[in-house]
């Protein structure tokens, strides 16, 4: 069977204002649109061929989780299903006995026995269904757990590089949505499972009483099913209609309550618009929704009616068996019974079908996203490093971004020596951020070299590498969770030490803003919630500063750990990076403050993903025409720090691949 056209999501209306604001349909890259076609358009056939293929996903999964209930569900199913069948004989006696020649107490007293083993047999039946609702009840949330787990385990372990494939990252993305689909699928192939048994038994009843009843049932209960297909198949395509203007809407709607929006949406007056544009979307979905209706009340009166006819049909066979006495009454009574269970049995068949073969969609994301992981992971195990870190040694490195179009480094060597303030210098994307996750052991180089404490990464336990480093980045996480939350997960392999997490918070000069959260340390850095409060961009730095101090890592990495802070907090951050080399840790400082650098031990400049300077401040600002020298002079003439004797401020001619001074605003000069 075909879906018509006309109903597929392809043929969407839409409204102007999505045209205006979307430039189109607002659609999710997600896995449940790239399946949505196909699945609109496939036949009942099709999907009935991959019912095995779609329950041997769960099946499996189940069998690893916990094979004893997966047995004692399966048991409790074929065994009400061979329940149904008795109940169906139990009841052609019963009838049998009941449509007799012989006085009435005489029938009653024939039928009794087949009447109480049915009841007997029903009341097993009963307990059996019991049996079955507490094994899938047990099994259930066990293999969604251990699915939704294996999927995120082997997500967190992908290399950061391959997450910036964009395959690798909508396999991630479309995994998400599969973890749902486990447990979902395996209570549709349960309940597929019941159906079936039950329209077998009845089936084979059937046979047995009369083998053209089979027939007659199959005429019956096909119309039936076909119908309900076609009605499922239908409200499928209304959801997809549905979510795809439902989904404009909700940015629209979501937008105009939002915190952030709200200055424009006032000031701007684009909350007009964007109402408007709300009017105009909901009056599309309203016109789709009722041409949808029209259509779906048309086939099902269609399906209706041929399913009438044949049960028509169907009753004239029973009637005409009768008539010409080929079959009792009572075995007629039997049949009619039989056919309508075998009936009810298909339609939740078909019915379940549809949600299932929709589930095993994401079901397969999320086998191909675990897939996908597994294959990108980082690996476990390899060389041990010595203790601490001794140096970070890099010998022509370079390293391309997946589909980049040139390297991000071109064969940088250079030492990051321990217990020194190592800057990394250099105008905007010139590489600091990258150099520094090779560093930090989340990136490995294209080609070229890069040595912990003498092992190559590429060889080195890469936990062991992530165990030295702590790193404050640029755009460092603002977790949705409570200020020591906050800083504890810095280091959440080991217990939470609040004197730990409070000595962090006041070497980052992040205590004193806690202190005055109105829920202190279980304030949640979270606006909207209970105990949740705001925090300003300074004072989120802070709190970042002391998720990386909590780490008390050999190395610590800080890339613009100041650009959100006051002048007089920027100062005494930069003192403080400097105090931490006393006990022996290196920090790794990436800057565009270049009065901060002027006190780093060694001053890489990087130009193009090249390293183009290196030395010490001094060194740097005595070489004439050097990109270190220059930007230093544009930014202390800024700052007015060193304008030349006669007050007149340097500005220096430009020399190719020197750094711009620090830019304005977002760093805060
Ligand atoms: N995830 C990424 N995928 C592809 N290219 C990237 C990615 N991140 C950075 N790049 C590119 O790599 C180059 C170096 O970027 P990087 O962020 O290392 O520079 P940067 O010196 O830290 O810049 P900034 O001072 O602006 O922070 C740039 O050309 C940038 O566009």
């Amino acid at each position: 069977m075909r879906f018509p056209r006309g109903g597929a999501p392809a043929a969407l209306p839409l409204s102007d204002s999505e045209k205006l604001l979307f430039g189109g349909a607002l659609r999710y890259d997600k896995s449940f649109t790239r399946n949505e076609t196909p699945l609109t358009r496939l036949s009942f056939w099709h999907m009935a061929r991959q019912f095995p293929a779609m329950t041997g996903m769960v099946g499996r999964a189940a069998w690893r989780e916990d094979p004893r209930a997966l047995l004692t569900l399966l048991a409790a199913e074929l065994g009400q299903g061979l329940m149904r069948a008795f109940v169906l004989v139990a009841t052609n006696r019963a009838l049998v006995a009941l449509f007799s020649s012989e006085p009435t107490a005489e029938r009653l007293r024939q039928a009794a026995p087949a009447l109480l083993g049915g009841m007997a047999v029903t009341a097993v039946a009963a307990l059996l269904s019991a049996v079955s609702v507490a094994a899938a009840g047990r099994l259930e949330p066990k293999v969604e757990r251990a699915c939704t787990a294996r999927f995120y385990r082997a997500a967190v372990r992908v290399e950061l590089a391959a997450m910036e494939d964009e395959t690798v990252h909508r396999a991630l993305d479309a995994g998400r949505f599969g973890t749902d689909s486990v447990r979902r699928m395996l209570g549709s192939s349960v309940m597929v499972l019941n159906a079936l048994v039950g329209m077998v038994a009845a089936a084979a009843v059937l046979a047995v009483l009369h083998p053209v009843l089979v027939l007659t049932l199959l005429l019956i209960a096909a119309p039936k099913g076909w119908g309900a297909v076609v009605s499922v198949r239908r409200q499928y395509v209304s959801r997809h209609v549905w979510l795809e203007h439902r989904r404009a809407i909700d940015v629209i709607t979501h937008a105009l309550v939002q915190q952030d929006t709200a200055p424009e949406i006032r000031a701007h007056s684009a909350g007009r618009l964007l109402v408007g544009a709300y009017d105009d979307m909901a009056a599309t979905v309203g016109a789709e929704q009722q041409r949808l209706a029209r259509a779906k009340a048309l086939t099902q009166t269609a399906t209706s009616s041929v399913s009438g006819l044949a049960a028509l049909g169907a009753y004239a066979v029973l009637w005409l068996l009768l008539a010409r006495g080929g079959m009792p009454l009572a075995v007629a009574g039997t049949a009619v019974i039989a056919v309508r269970t075998a009936g009810a049995g298909l339609n939740s068949v078909v019915m379940q079908f549809n949600r299932m073969y929709e589930e095993s969609m994401y079901l397969r994301d999320l086998e191909e996203a675990c897939r996908v992981a597994e294959r990108h992971a980082i690996p476990a195990g390899g060389v041990p490093l010595p203790d601490g870190m001794t140096e970070v040694r890099l010998e022509k490195v370079s390293f391309t971004y997946p589909g980049a179009p040139a390297p991000a480094l071109r064969e940088v060597s250079l030492t990051i020596p321990q217990g020194k303030v190592v800057a990394l210098v250099g105008e905007n994307g010139s590489g600091k951020t990258t150099l520094s996750k090779l560093v930090a052991g989340l990136y490995v180089p294209t080609s070229g070299t890069l040595r912990w404490n003498g092992v190559d990464v590429l060889e080195a336990d890469r936990d062991a590498v992530f165990d030295r480093v702590a790193v404050l980045g640029q755009d460092f996480p603002h977790w949705p969770m409570t200020a020591r939350a906050n800083i504890h997960i810095g280091r959440s392999d080991v217990p939470l030490d609040q004197g730990r997490v409070r000595r962090a918070a006041a070497e980052a000069d992040a205590e004193g803003i806690i202190e005055s959260l109105p829920h202190r340390w279980d304030s949640l850095v979270l606006k909207g919630f209970e105990r949740g409060t705001q925090l300003s961009g300074g004072q989120w730095q802070r709190l970042g500063s002391a998720r990386a101090r909590y780490r008390r890592a050999p190395l610590l990495i800080v890339d613009e750990p100041t650009s959100a802070l006051d002048p007089k907090a920027e100062i005494d951050a930069f003192r403080a990076l400097r105090s931490l080399t006393g006990d022996g840790t290196t920090v790794l400082l990436i800057t565009h403050r270049l009065a901060a650098t002027a006190s780093a031990d060694l001053i890489y400049v990087l130009d193009g993903g090249s390293l183009v300077e290196q030395g010490s401040h001094e060194e740097l600002m005595a070489l004439e025409d050097g990109a270190y020298r220059f930007a230093y002079e544009i930014q202390a003439a800024q700052y007015g720090l060193s304008p030349s004797s006669d007050g007149h401020v340097p500005r220096p001619a430009r020399p190719a691949g020197a750094m711009p001074p620090a830019p304005s605003g977002a760093d805060g000069t």
